[in-house]
């Protein structure tokens, strides 16, 4: 298959370079020192798994350049898929597939809003990274699950058939039947985890062996749990205790992809994390003062310190 990926960072990076390396054509779409960095020495994968190093990579800042795929994965942070999703247009045809990878759940709403629903399969990454320097991609878990689904739920032969494709060394990709549900356990998880990592300056290990800071990271969950359950999300009844148990499973140096970014001034999601818990919970009449306080200890920087 023909792929192109939307924001070559950690994510990108690392899944485009893992199709690449099984032999599809990938087209890497990046920006700045990054994309000098993969024009000029390729693409450096650093990993438990196995690392990769692609010497030669296709990669401009131009989507035009890369021209019309079979799949596009939209990669860029929460607060870039607005434009990304104007910028991806030279690369669709009508049959081409573009799979989300964001953390929270507005991000296929505003993808569709811009290339239509028809375009988009939500997706659902499990896979601790960062850009720990133009060119490199530190994979820091041995994690590396990419969910996806057809909007409306069920399967597809288009589904099925890239599932085929993404299942390639260093992958784990799973369709699923629903998956926003799968969105809204991450969400659960990720509302809380990335709050209290980043307001915290906390890995996982120290949310884990400290009771108050795993307390407080449970009630964050509570809450977003209550907001789930009321927009009516199916998630399992043990949702809370299967995201524990995903908690637990993770080396302990790992912590929230919110606090790497906090911590190099770069804008960061809070807005979409925290924040969109705590104004759905508004909306519903569910208090969040957890979550509430977790996005305005954050929200100074969401627009990034550098
Ligand atoms: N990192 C992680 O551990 C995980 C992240 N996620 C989610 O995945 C999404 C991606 O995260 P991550 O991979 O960490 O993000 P990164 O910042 O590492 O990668 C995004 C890349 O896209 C680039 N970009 C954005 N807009 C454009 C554009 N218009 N043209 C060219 N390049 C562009 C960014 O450039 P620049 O740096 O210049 O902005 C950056 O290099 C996030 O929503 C996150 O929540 C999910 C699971 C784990
Ligand atoms: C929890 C983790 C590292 C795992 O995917 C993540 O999604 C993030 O911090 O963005």
């Amino acid at each position: 298959m023909k792929f192109a990926v939307m924001g070559a960072g950690a994510l990108g990076g690392y899944f485009g370079a893992r199709l690449a390396a099984a032999g599809h054509s990938v087209g890497f779409i990046a920006r700045g020192t990054h994309l000098a960095a993969l024009r000029d020495t390729g693409l450096r994968i650093v990993s438990p798994l196995g690392d990769l190093h692609l010497d030669r990579v296709t990669a401009s800042d131009a989507p035009a350049d890369i021209g019309p795929v079979d799949v596009v994965l939209l990669a860029v942070k929460n607060g870039d898929v607005a434009d990304a999703a104007k910028a991806i247009a030279p690369m669709l045809r009508d049959d081409t597939m573009v799979v989300t990878v964001q953390n929270g759940i507005t991000a296929p709403e505003i993808l569709a809003e811009t290339v239509g629903q028809h375009h988009v399969l939500p997706g659902v990454a499990r896979i601790p990274g960062e850009i720990s320097e133009p060119g490199v991609m530190m994979h820091n878990s041995d994690n590396n699950a990419l969910n996806f689904g057809e909007w409306s739920g069920g399967t597809s032969a288009r589904a099925e058939a890239l599932l085929q494709a993404m299942t390639v060394p260093g992958m784990t990709p799973q369709r699923l039947d629903d998956i926003w549900a799968d969105l809204w356990t991450k969400f659960i998880m990720q509302s809380a985890f990335s709050g209290v990592s980043a307001a915290g300056r906390l890995d996982i290990g120290q949310i884990r062996s400290t009771p108050a800071t795993t307390e407080l990271f449970w009630s964050a969950m509570r809450e977003a749990e209550a907001v789930a359950r009321a927009e009516a999300a199916q998630v399992p009844d043990d949702v809370l205790d299967r995201v524990w148990g995903f908690m637990t499973s993770m080396p302990a140096t790992v912590r929230a992809s919110m606090l790497d970014d906090l911590r190099k001034g770069k804008p960061i999601e809070v807005d979409f994390l925290s924040g969109e818990i705590a104004r759905r919970g508004r909306a519903l009449g569910i208090p969040t003062p957890v979550q509430s306080t977790l996005h305005g200890l954050l929200r100074p920087y969401a627009k990034g310190m550098a």
